[in-house]
């Protein structure tokens, strides 16, 4: 472990939570942000986290990410600690907002962490050929942000994340700004993406049909304090397209998730 070296992670299992707890000391006092959270992801999941706002989604994610340290209890990412994990660029995050530099290009976006990493060059611009292509962006590299759409710098932002060939995907609602449509086909091709390379993918949103639509496993949450009060596993098929919404089982999960949200809810 001291070399950095992620061991290979016991069956399939890729992140594990245990017992993980996260307080925020404020002036106001103490945030329960996550009380006793208990996961495991297996490789090639696809995982949504649902719940509304200051349930705790983010700080998970930040935590996986070892962005965040948790109070008590244990992440394990790839079998490591999430700092280990995070050195042996086991994960990509994307953001909220696409959160592109305006000064650099998309390509020059997608480059920069290619070069704070010290790749060679013509590695950095075949890693960029081939994660725009991913993300059907190929021939988008010499515009600059503002010369493309919201969906678009999203799709570019992904394409970012992707460029260092981690096979974890942490996204945090990439989409929430999104209108219906570009947001319909962006699940769509997030989808493809998913199945041509097999990440393992956590991914926070608001939405409950996105959350079907997209997950094999999904993770509702409740706020105060944020803890896991459901955990559904997609009974749907892999290959999914988005008529499926409409079918019996779809809707099934959907009132599920629905009913999870509701009983975890304080309406005051
Ligand atoms: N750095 C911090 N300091 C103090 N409190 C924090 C900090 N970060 C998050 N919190 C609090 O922790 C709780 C969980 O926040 P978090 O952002 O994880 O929720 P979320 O479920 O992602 O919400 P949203 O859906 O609105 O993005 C909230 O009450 C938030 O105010």
């Amino acid at each position: 472990m001291m070399d950095g070296t992620p061991k290979p992670a016991a069956a399939s299992t890729v992140i594990s939570a245990s017992a993980l707890n996260l307080t925020f000391e404020t002036n106001d006092g103490p945030v329960h942000a996550l009380r006793d959270v208990n996961l495991e992801v297996g490789k090639g999941d696809f995982v949504s986290f649902i719940g509304p706002s200051g349930c705790g989604k983010t700080t998970f994610l930040r935590v996986m990410a070892d962005l965040e340290q948790p109070t008590s209890g244990t992440v394990l990412v790839n079998g490591v600690t999430p700092e280990e994990a995070r050195k042996a660029r086991a994960y990509g995050y994307v953001f909220q907002a696409a959160g592109l530099y305006p000064w650099r290009t998309i390509g020059g976006n997608i480059r920069l962490p290619l070069e704070i990493m010290g790749y060679d060059k013509r590695v950095q611009a075949e890693r960029v050929k081939e994660v725009l292509a991913l993300v059907d962006l190929a021939g988008f590299e010499k515009k600059y942000p503002w010369q493309l759409s919201g969906g678009m710098q999203q799709r570019a932002s992904i394409a970012r994340a992707l460029a260092f060939e981690a096979d974890i995907l942490l996204m945090d609602e990439p989409f929430g700004a999104l209108d219906e449509i570009v947001r319909d086909h962006l699940n769509e091709q997030l989808l493809a993406l998913w199945a041509r390379t097999q990440k393992t993918i956590c991914f926070v949103t608001h939405s409950i049909p996105e959350a079907v639509y997209l997950s094999t496993k999904i993770v509702v949450m409740s706020p105060r304090p944020g803890r896991i009060t459901d955990v559904i596993e997609s009974t749907l098929p892999r290959e999914r397209p988005l008529d499926i919404r409409d079918t019996p089982e779809f809707l099934e999960i959907a009132h599920r998730v629905r009913e999870g949200l509701r009983a975890g809810h304080a309406y005051d």
